[in-house]
């Protein structure tokens, strides 16, 4: 089964590595990339052909569209000539609904939408999908491998993803917010800069492999770290003064209405 990736910047390249990384063949993988320089290094990175978007249309069993939303009307004006019933397309653009897509390709070409995020670079990856209205099992199953192949796969329904993009899509720039302001703030302390780097870091590992290997509530967690009029329970009162807990709210619903907007094209 050929594979190709439309669109190699930030996202389309950790698809390529993590199917590289998985052992996909790479003469059964091909990149379409609109800018030459990018798409030499690609090649010359992975050993990867690059084509013209319709080649790669006209030959991969499956193509994956990872350029922006704003572009993802002209790709699919583009290639649609050269697509066929059959074969499998998989979205990786916010806000891009599977109607859309569809409307703009032959009949019978399946298509499959998905959500990932840039933790995949280091297969640690969360990618939520949603089918079009042509999928079948065997084409879910098709996008759950081919994602597997950096991280966590999860179903969900479509009209879940606006949310989802708000979380898992966006998420890793919230934490690594949160880390840029911890580190800082022990540099403020006196710290030297790469000793709190190192601390913030190894706070963040530990306590997100808290998160996933007990299964513990993180309330109950921040409960075990809080002692009586302890130290991070006077941090803890300041950031529920500055609203900490309300600004995540009215960010992750920004991101989510942000991507209700792109799935009207502005
Ligand atoms: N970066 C992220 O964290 C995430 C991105 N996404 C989605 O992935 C998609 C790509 O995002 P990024 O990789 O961050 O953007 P990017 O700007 O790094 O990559 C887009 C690539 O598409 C290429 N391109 C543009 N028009 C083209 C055309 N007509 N033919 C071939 N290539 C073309 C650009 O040259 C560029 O290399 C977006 O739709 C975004 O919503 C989804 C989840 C997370
Ligand atoms: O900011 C964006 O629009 C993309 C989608 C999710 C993460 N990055």
């Amino acid at each position: 089964m050929s594979t190709a990736i439309i669109g190699a910047g930030v996202m389309g390249e950790t698809l390529l590595s993590g199917l590289v990384r998985a052992g996909r063949r790479v003469d059964q993988l091909m990149v379409g990339e609109k800018r030459s320089e990018r798409a030499t290094e690609l090649e010359e990175r992975y050993g990867v052909a690059v084509v013209s978007n319709r080649e790669a249309a006209a030959r991969a069993d499956t193509v994956a569209l990872v350029v922006k939303p704003q572009d993802m009307g002209d790709v699919l004006d583009e290639i649609a000539p050269d697509l066929r019933a059959g074969q499998l397309l998989v979205s990786l653009a916010a806000g891009i609904t599977t109607g859309f897509i569809e409307s703009r390709v032959p009949d019978g070409v399946a298509v499959v939408r998905v959500m990932p995020n840039t933790p995949a670079l280091v297969d640690e990856g969360m990618a939520a999908i949603s089918p079009g209205s042509h999928c079948d099992e065997a084409h879910l199953t098709e996008v759950e491998s081919l994602m597997a192949s950096t991280g966590k796969v999860l179903r969900i329904p479509e009209k879940q993803m606006d949310a989802v993009t708000a979380i898992s899509g966006s998420g890793p720039a919230y934490i690594f917010f949160v880390v840029e302001s911890m580190i800082e703030a022990g540099v403020h302390l006196g710290l030297p800069r790469a000793t709190s780097t190192d601390l913030v870091v190894q706070t963040l590992v530990g306590s997100a492999a808290m998160l996933r290997e007990t299964g513990t509530h993180p309330v109950v967690l921040r409960e075990q770290v809080t002692s009586p009029s302890g130290t991070t329970a006077s941090a803890l009162r300041e950031l529920e003064v500055h609203r900490v807990r309300a600004a995540f709210l009215a960010a992750m619903e920004a991101a989510r209405n942000r991507s209700r907007e792109l799935a009207e094209g502005s």
